[in-house]
């Protein structure tokens, strides 16, 4: 079990509290100035990545309380609960087991007895086999053809995850047409079919639970679709699987068991891209490049098991956010790839960290009274600077920025390119050390302007700067650098979670809206007015059945 510890009881809390009161005064760059050797101390080399902590608000001092603070949290034994196969779940009494899908050592994780590794690597065969016959066309649509487009309908961990990999490892991609149909609106299934032909397309229905309202109503238009061109629903087993825990659910919709990969209880659906729930990766990219995403993983998971707080990146990373979200009030936090390829990465972890750890009641079952997970948000660099950068040097918000950068582009297209990168350096410079009044003033008197002029600018042109960020230079983007970079963010949601005190892996916080939504599905039919809502709620339905009429 976790331990079950308010943070807020801690010795090292209470430290961090005393200190920010002064050390809060501190800027950036006066760390800097402090500390020749700062670059080297505030940053950490995995394998092809460089973590550079160096331009945060932390000093030695900041540094060793937050560490302090993971030990009184219990952090080292949550650690070894999660690999170990605990029950870390805990109100949905589930083990938390990722990081059993990349093993690559194979060593045993057992869970109810049962070392499941051997599951794990039959499931990874399956997938292997399969990839192979339709990447090959060994697999025949039920007109003889091979495929050509594969769609994968699925929501949530069941899309962003294969979406994003798939963008990021572009590079690597075979001839199939990949599509992601998510969206329950009936645009995004019927926009992705006019560019598909039902002889040479594969659907895979991915659905941990295989009752999600949107992925099943997806997954029954798509069905129909087929049956208009196929005429035959014995064609069905050679154009849909399925990727599920829930056997009974795809039998019930007509899809061959003998097609379904099946994943356990343990994977969290935001952690199950290292599942079956990867397939349509795996058709992608060919399954050794998805072993080698495995195996990233798996090389990032060894590091935060076996590494000691203070050369521990994903622990590092998550005791700076710790830091800023409950200490100096961040309530958001940026995720900003200079890297095209990277555009969904920040949407990805918009579910891996809120639907983690966007939570207001601790392990013991208490209402925390303190901040637990902040906002995920970002877009890819250099677009950012163009759109919401403003607020982030001279906006009244904190705004910690998480910079990914590779330095080898896939797309050498002309060595212009890779100096657009400079941005890259320049931004986290500029949020740093900002802009001083001084020169500003130099700025502008060089520029001609009166000293009329130059007093009434000066305000608007000043840059405070001392804007926290974290700089990760990758190597190139391939699919071993992307299995660590993920798990690194995976463990850094794990750790804050551990030391908040509360539960990083169930999310009854999306039932609610689910249920609620079969109450009203039903009231959109017919003209007759309803009444049984909140006035509001009543209002809107009534006024979307008058602009049907
Ligand atoms: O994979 P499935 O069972 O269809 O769930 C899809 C998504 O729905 C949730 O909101 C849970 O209901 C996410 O946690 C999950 O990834």
């Amino acid at each position: 079990m976790l331990p079950k510890i308010n943070p807020t009881t801690t010795g090292a809390w209470k430290k961090l509290e005393e200190y920010y009161e002064t050390f809060s005064e501190t800027h950036i760059k006066n760390l800097f100035e402090n500390d020749s050797n700062r670059f080297e101390k505030y940053s950490l080399k995995f394998e092809d990545i460089l973590v550079d902590y160096s331009k945060n608000c932390l000093d030695d001092t900041a540094k060793a309380a937050l560490i302090e603070l993971a030990g009184e949290c219990g952090l080292k034994n949550a650690i070894e609960s999660m690999f170990s196969g605990e029950k870390i779940n805990a109100t949905e009494n589930r083990a938390v087991l990722h990081v059993a899908l990349r093993n690559r050592s194979n060593s045993p994780i057992i869970v109810d007895g049962e070392d499941v590794m051997p599951e794990v690597n039959a499931v990874l065969d399956q997938m292997k086999d399969f990839s192979e016959k339709v990447i090959s066309g060994e697999w025949k649509g039920y007109t003889g053809k091979p495929i050509t487009d594969v769609v994968n309908i699925g929501i949530g961990g069941s899309d962003l995850g294969p979406l994003m990999v798939t963008e990021a490892l572009k590079p690597y991609k075979n001839h199939l047409n990949l599509h992601f149909v998510s969206n329950v609106d009936g645009t995004h299934i019927a926009e992705t079919l006019k560019e598909v032909n039902p002889e040479t397309t594969l659907f895979i229905v991915a659905s941990k639970t295989f009752t999600t309202q949107e992925t099943m109503t997806n997954a029954n238009s798509a069905r129909s679709w087929f049956l208009d061109s196929a005429k035959n629903e014995n064609f069905i087993k050679s154009h849909f699987v399925a990727v599920s825990t829930n056997k009974e659910e795809v039998a019930k919709f007509g899809i061959d068991t003998k097609n379904m990969f099946r994943f356990w209880n343990w994977v969290g659906g935001r952690y199950s891209l290292w599942s079956a729930i990867g397939l349509s990766i795996v058709l992608g990219i060919g399954f050794e490049n998805y072993i080698q995403l495995l195996e990233g993983a798996h090389a990032m998971d060894n590091h935060f098991r076996n590494t000691e707080f203070d050369k521990n990146i994903p622990v590092i990373l998550a005791l700076i956010g710790i830091w800023y979200n409950n200490f100096y009030g961040a309530e958001t936090e940026a995720i900003l790839p200079y890297d095209q390829y990277m555009h969904r990465f920040a949407a990805y972890f918009q579910q891996g960290n809120m639907e983690s750890n966007g939570k207001y009641v601790d392990r013991n079952g208490k209402q925390v009274d303190y901040q637990t997970g902040p906002i995920i948000w970002g877009e890819p660099g250099t677009n950012g600077q163009h759109a919401f950068y403003q607020l982030i040097h001279q906006g009244t918000k904190l705004i910690p920025c998480d910079f990914i950068a590779p330095a080898v582009s896939h797309n050498p297209i002309s060595d212009h390119h890779p100096k657009l990168l400079a941005n890259f350096f320049a931004q986290t410079e500029a949020m740093m050390v900002g802009k001083t009044k001084e020169q500003v003033k130099a700025e502008l008197k060089a520029a001609g302007k009166t000293d009329e002029e130059i007093e009434s600018l000066l305000p608007f042109k000043v840059f405070q700067g001392n804007i926290p960020t974290n700089s990760i230079l990758v190597k190139k983007l391939t699919p071993r650098t992307l299995g660590s970079l993920i798990a690194m963010y995976e463990h850094k949601i794990f750790v804050q979670g551990v030391i908040w005190n509360i539960y990083s892996f169930d999310q009854w916080g999306v039932e609610l809206g689910k249920q609620l939504a079969k109450t009203i599905l039903p009231e959109l039919e017919g003209s007759e007015p309803v009444t049984g809502h909140d006035d509001s709620t009543n209002g809107l339905i009534n006024a979307y059945k008058e602009m049907r009429k």
